[in-house]
């Protein structure tokens, strides 16, 4: 039995270090205003067909996220697209040394361009994307087919980003027992077997060039009237059969009206007016609401003309003279409307939303005040700031005063916080009065940008392969283990067979001694008894007795 135990624990231990693996993933954000690698791993699939692989982001020996930015955005080698593939490998140098080497080949690599590349001409696009498949291809290992390179669209960014966040707040398990706790709480009826969809987060992601908006409809009498544009559906679950990982996301992009595109266009929009003032034949520099006061800003012109911007850190007058930009008066086919007459469902205010990049930078960086968003709080902060005088910003700023800020953040600090509160509650329609609103980076110690969401969307079949993996060492192991049984069952059979018939023959020539006495037996006698099968062994004994003698 110990023996036995012992095979069968040994192959166990051995098919234990296949099932906790690590498999590793990379993905890098090549945004507008540059590109980010992350590297994430997951060991290998549980082999429950509902649950999603574990994907965790890799952390170096110090617990610090392996990740690496790198400027400017890929978009800017659109004259020089030989040299894009230098910019994506240095990133991919510093990602290799924290997977194991013989992962590598076995390690996907997503290279994924977001609003500065969709900006860009088709042939800009092409060119560049050409340069990363050819030489990234030749230098690492890494599994890199060509459509590994591509430019998303700001939808699957939305999507991706709306994966992300609800992956690490945990909304796509659908345990049995939760869900029972959950309808206990909600007192709702609970049949067995009845897997419902927890509630799930809405996201706003701003980053530099383009804005996303997605959240999840449920009702679906509203997902009819969704135009197929605004509209995702998705399964999550690695078969199309499995109905607990469907989504029906509606999800919109605004190119242009990232932080640093709104920025420009407001730009644009004061040189126009400037220009077309009659009474502007007033030298520069121009009044800016926007900036901080007495704030001198240098700016540059499409034409390539320098112009001088100064500050007048008036941060209400900033946020009404945003409002041109966000084109809230496009005309609207479908109502209700956001920006630029595009269609947006009524958001249910007892939801969660969660906004990602400026909406964390804006809300942290300067203010202190990332996580859960109160308007009042937000505004009283960016007023203070706005009219504070350049001098003395800088002063702080060179005081460390504000440790997470840039020079870039201290300069727009101003213009930003106006823009994303103008974007939120006008735009978006989000009353001030709404307290669901959080801004975030990482969640749970999860950094929760889009780049996790296309990673676990990208894999989402995987766990076909491992389940299928498990369930042939489960078979080969329940074989295994049976044939060894059935052989012990087949040997402890047999001895007590020859038991069994060791004792018949015992007592066969028990009854035979009682009626011949052994003295009485001839020695022919006894040759011929040796043949006679129940009699074997005694015969053995008598035979050998016999020759001894
Ligand atoms: N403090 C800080 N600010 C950042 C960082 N990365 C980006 N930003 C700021 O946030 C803005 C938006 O950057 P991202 O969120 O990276 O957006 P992006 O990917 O470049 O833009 P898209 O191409 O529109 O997706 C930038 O212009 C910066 O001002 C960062 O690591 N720290």
């Amino acid at each position: 039995v110990l023996t036995l135990t012992n095979v069968i624990h040994i192959s166990s231990t051995k098919t234990l270090d296949s099932i906790n693996e690590l498999h590793y993933g990379i993905v890098i954000d090549c945004g507008s205003s540059g590109s980010r690698i992350f590297v994430y791993y997951w060991p290998t699939h549980s082999g429950n067909p509902k649950d999603l692989l574990n994907v965790q982001q890799l952390l170096d020996s110090s617990g610090n996220a392996v990740v690496k930015k790198i400027s400017p955005g890929l978009s800017s080698y659109e004259k020089t697209p030989d040299a894009a593939s230098d910019h994506i490998k240095e990133l991919l140098l510093y990602a290799q040394n924290y997977i194991p080497k013989e992962k590598i080949p076995q390690t996907s690599l997503y290279v994924m361009a977001t609003a500065g590349m969709r900006m860009l001409a088709p042939s800009a696009q092409q060119a560049i994307l050409q340069d990363l498949r050819e030489d990234i291809g030749q230098t690492f290992q890494f599994i890199a087919p060509e459509n590994h390179f591509e430019i998303i669209s700001g939808k699957q960014e939305g999507v991706y980003a709306w994966i992300a966040i609800n992956y690490a707040l945990d909304r796509f398990s659908h345990s049995q027992r939760e869900e029972d706790q959950l309808k206990t709480l909600e007192s709702l009826p609970s049949s067995p077997g009845d897997h419902q969809h927890k509630t799930t987060v809405g996201i706003i992601d701003m980053g530099g060039a383009s804005i996303q908006i997605a959240f999840e409809i449920t009702d679906q009498a509203i997902v009819k009237d969704i135009p197929a544009s605004l509209l995702s559906e998705f399964n999550l679950g690695c078969q199309d059969s499995d109905e607990d990982h469907k989504y029906n996301v509606y999800v919109t992009t605004f190119l242009g009206y990232g932080a640093n595109a709104a920025r420009k266009t407001y730009e644009t929009m004061l040189l126009q007016k400037h220009s077309s003032d009659s009474s502007s034949t007033k030298p520069e520099p121009i009044q800016d609401v926007c900036l901080p006061t007495g704030m001198l800003y240098d700016v540059q012109s499409e034409s390539g003309h320098s112009h001088k911007f100064l500050g007048q850190g008036d941060y209400e007058a900033c946020q009404s003279a945003l409002e041109p930009l966000m084109n809230l008066t496009a005309p609207c086919s479908q109502s209700p409307c956001s920006l630029n007459g595009i269609y947006q469902p009524k958001i249910d205010l007892s939801g969660e939303f969660y906004g990602f990049s400026e909406f964390w930078y804006s809300t942290e960086d300067v203010f202190n005040i990332g996580g859960p968003y109160d308007y009042q709080r937000f505004h009283d902060k960016a007023k203070e700031f706005c009219k504070t005088h350049w001098i003395t910003i800088q002063d702080r700023f060179k005081k460390h005063l504000y440790p997470k800020a840039d020079d870039a953040r201290i300069e727009l600090q101003c213009f930003k916080s106006a823009w994303m509160t103008q974007i939120f509650h006008k735009g978006f329609s989000f009353p001030t009065s709404y307290s669901q609103f959080t801004s975030a980076q990482l969640v749970n110690g999860k950094d929760v940008g889009w780049t996790l969401g296309a990673l676990i969307y990208k894999t989402r079949f995987l766990p076909l392969r491992d389940i299928e993996r498990l369930e042939e060492i489960h078979l080969n192991q329940m074989t295994s283990s049976w044939q060894k049984v059935s052989r012990a069952i087949d040997a402890s059979y047999l001895l007590s067979g020859c038991f069994l018939i060791v004792l018949a023959a015992i007592f066969v020539y028990m009854k035979r001694l009682k009626c011949c006495p052994r003295t009485e037996l001839p020695r022919v006698a006894s040759r011929s008894y040796f043949m006679t099968e129940p009699d074997q062994m005694e015969q053995g004994l008598t035979k050998s007795h016999s020759y001894s003698l």
